[in-house]
This record gives structure tokens, sequence and C-alpha cells, in this order.
């Protein structure tokens, strides 16, 4: 990971309990975000921050925020908004583990959990709120005063995976849960992601309001040619559209991934359940992560393949961003994605903090145009994968990867799996329909 050599975090103006917090856990040498980030968000400025995957945003922020809280730990002192609940999980775990010998109190506000629960948690007043822009909106909507009033002194707002949170879909959500907190000018606004787009670069020309200046004092962008880790080695096979399991299983059991834990990523929530099933079929160690499990067995996921418990994750893109688990050595990419900026963040939960990892995608005649911009986006061609060719040993695993898939796709059937999902997005579409 590029570290800024000179720089210690004490120098950067870090509080003493942090930087110690901080080497307790081995880390003791800033990266250039941190470096960057860190002195000008004490000084009080606002700060857009774009830095490769795994480079160590969240300290970039949580650093410069809990050395202002110590200094006057005062209630709901910052709200951080991020795009999933896993995320937002991982990052109320940061903040705690770096603040617990300062009695920090950390709130998670994400979906799929009690309300209630929520509820008295944001009561009791903590000075950080980890929350996804749609729970925290429900809150704001429909609690009072003692519940969300406290907002209206929160010294810190972060958006993290920024150009996310920017798009359409968090638009409604994001406004409620902005217009609960100060103003602009009366609290600091940072922005952290790997790929910055121009819905976020606006932001920093955003005009005058109130006679105030522009927010955004202060924007790093990584100006490196390549946009991924240069640790990331991105490699492609060629598959036909019939055979990827069997491709998949391959690749999972040759000898150079045997052992790897790996993460898969799929388009769709409907594909992972098939090819998690499939795979246990065929004594992979596999969990899954999408928007059609339940919150609780999503979390337990998440949970047995952090512990390595289970070797293999599919996930559709719920975990493509920020999850920060350092033992992945493979990124799989069964089904491209069609904007470049996702192959960026799903590559990235491989070779994060300077470790070396590889992402494969699995390219068929229909993926050529996609890969052909993601190679543009990235600056870097990707290079022919030579782990998996041998068609004998291709065709040998085509029959028990497909009876394992039938097997897969007659029980889901049985179950009606998805079908409670179906049902809910075409009322959801009725209902927008009737809005428009
Ligand atoms: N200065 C440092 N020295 C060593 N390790 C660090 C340092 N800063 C952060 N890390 C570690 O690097 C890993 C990646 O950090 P982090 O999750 O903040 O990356 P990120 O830039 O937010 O990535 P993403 O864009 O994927 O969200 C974490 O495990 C973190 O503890």
């Amino acid at each position: 990971m590029s570290t800024s050599k000179q720089e210690t975090f004490k120098s950067l103006g870090l509080s003493k309990w942090l930087y110690e917090s901080l080497s307790a856990m081995k880390i003791t040498q800033p990266t250039a975000i941190q470096s960057a980030c860190i002195p000008e968000i004490l000084k009080g400025r606002d700060c857009i921050g774009g830095a490769k995957t795994g480079s160590g945003k969240t300290i970039a922020f949580a650093g410069p925020m809990l050395t202002k809280w110590s200094e006057d730990p005062c209630g709901m002192f910052g709200v951080v908004l991020t795009p999933t609940r896993e995320l937002a999980m991982q990052i109320a775990e940061q903040f705690t583990a770096l603040g617990s010998s300062m009695n920090i109190r950390v709130a998670i506000v994400v979906g799929g959990q009690s309300i209630v629960e929520q509820a008295i948690q944001l009561q009791n007043k903590p000075h950080f709120i980890i929350a996804t822009p749609g729970r925290l909106a429900h809150h704001i909507m429909n609690s009072g005063e003692d519940t969300v009033g406290g907002l209206k002194r929160t010294k810190f707002l972060v958006l993290d995976e920024a150009d996310s949170l920017l798009t359409d879909s968090f638009a409604g959500d994001l406004a409620t849960c902005i217009g609960a907190l100060p103003p602009k000018h009366k609290r600091q606004t940072l922005l952290f992601t790997a790929t910055i787009t121009d819905q976020v670069r606006t932001l920093e020309n955003a005009p005058a309001q109130d006679g105030k200046p522009s927010v955004f004092t202060y924007q790093v962008e990584s100006v490196d040619k390549v946009a991924i880790p240069s640790t990331l080695k991105t490699e492609y096979i060629l598959v036909p559209e019939h055979v990827k399991e069997a491709y998949l299983y391959q690749l999972l059991t040759c000898e150079t991934y045997k052992d790897s834990s790996a993460i898969i990523f799929v388009n769709r929530a409907m594909t992972a359940e098939v090819l998690r099933r499939t795979l246990y079929h065929l004594d992979v160690r596999v969990a899954s992560l999408h928007s059609y499990m339940p919150q609780q067995e999503r979390t337990n996921s998440l949970h047995r393949f952090r512990a390595n418990a289970a070797r293999v994750l599919v996930a559709t893109d719920v975990a493509a961003r920020g999850l920060d688990i350092p033992i992945v050595e493979l990124v799989i990419n069964y089904d491209i994605p069609s904007d470049p900026d996702t192959f960026i963040h799903r590559a990235g939960r491989t070779a994060r903090a300077g470790r070396s990892g590889d992402a494969i995608s699995f390219v068929t005649q229909r993926d050529v145009s996609r890969i052909e911009a993601i190679e543009e986006r990235i600056n870097k061609k990707m290079d022919e994968s030579d782990k998996v060719h041998d068609t004998a040993v291709i065709r040998k695993a085509l029959t028990k990867v497909t009876k394992a898939k039938r097997e897969s796709l007659m029980a889901m059937e049985k179950e009606n799996f998805g079908e409670r999902q179906r049902i809910q997005r075409q009322k959801n579409m009725a209902s927008k329909r009737h809005r428009e």
C-alpha cells in the first residue's frame, strides 16, 4: 500500500489515545489518502477523498472525526451514511474498536433490524450513527425529537461510497437525512469513494448558499493512470454460456485456487442462490450474500466467510463495495457488471492494503463490449487466464455439475424460492407507476 514515509499519525495531528489505538492494531504509517485528508479535516475543512480500493479511506475520515470528538465528546457527533447494511456494520465495528478506550457509543441504523431497538439506541444519544439512508430516513420521518432531534447538532456528515449514495436510487432518502442535519456551513461534510464520478465532483463546484462559499474546500483524487491497486492481477476466461457452472467448479478446485478464499460476483440474486446450492452439492464450503436473504442470514453468512468457515462467498453487488476481508485472494466475476466502476469495487475486495490478489472474469460472447469498457476504465488490458483450459476435464466435471444444478433448481422450485420478492417487486413497480 502506498504510504507516506515521513509522516506519522501523531504528526498528522491525531489525538494520542487514537494513534496509540491504531498502533495497537499495527497501523502506524499513514497511507497517502490518510496523509492528504487528516490534516485538512482537522482544520475544519470539507473534503472529497478519492483513492483506490483498500487504501485506508475509512481511517482517513474516522481518524480526524474521532480526534475532534474526543476534544468535545457531545452526543450525536457524527453521521456516516453508506449504501449497504453490511458495510455500515463493518464501519461501526471500526469506530467501536478504535474508540473503546474512550467509552464511545456507536449506533447502527440499517434495514432488516428492529426499528424499536434502533429508536431506543438513538434515544441514548450515540456519539456516532452509522446508517443506510433508507432506515435513517424512516426514523427521521416517524420518530419524535427525543429520538432524532440530536441530529440537528451533528458536527460531521460522511458519505462513504459517495458516488453510489449520490445516484437516483438514494436521492429521496438522502435528502431526508440531510434535511435533519445542521445546514452545511455548520457541519463538516466528507465524501469518500474509490470511484469519483461527475456527480461527486459537481458538489465541489456547488454554488454558494446563504452567502457562504462552496462547501468543498479540499479535494484529493488519486492521479495514478491505473484505477486499481498495483498488486491486483486481472485476468479473463472465455466461457461458453451453457457451461459456466462447470468452468466455475473447475476454477475453484484447480491446483492454484483449491484452498483460496474467493468471492464470486453475479448480477442477480437468483443466480447467487442457484450457484450457492450447486456448489454446496459439490462439497464446496460456500455461503451467499444477496438481497433475497433475511438480514440475520446475511449477517451469519458474512460472519462464516470472514471466519473462513466458508471458503467461497457467492454474492450480488451488495458485497461489491467497502467490505474489508483480508483473507480474500480471488474475486471471480461470474457475470460481468454493466458499469465499469462496479468492476473496480468488486475486484477491490481482494488485493487490499498492499496484499496481492487475483480478479478473474468469465467472458461470454455477449460480454465483449463490457470487457472493453472495463479495460478502458482501468487503463489496463486483462490477460487470458491459463487456469481452466483442459476440455476433457471440463467435460468430466460437466456431468456432476449439471446434476448438482438440476437438484438445486428442483429444490428452489419446490420451495417457491424468490416468489415473495417477485410479488413485492411487482407491487413496488405498480405503486411507482401509480405515483407517476
Ligand atoms: N495506514 C495503514 N497501514 C496499514 N493498514 C491500514 C492502514 N490504514 C488502513 N489499513 C487497513 O487497510 C485495510 C483497508 O482499509 P479500508 O477498508 O479503509 O479501505 P478503503 O480505502 O475504504 O477501501 P474500499 O474502497 O474498498 O472501501 C483495512 O484492513 C485497514 O485496517
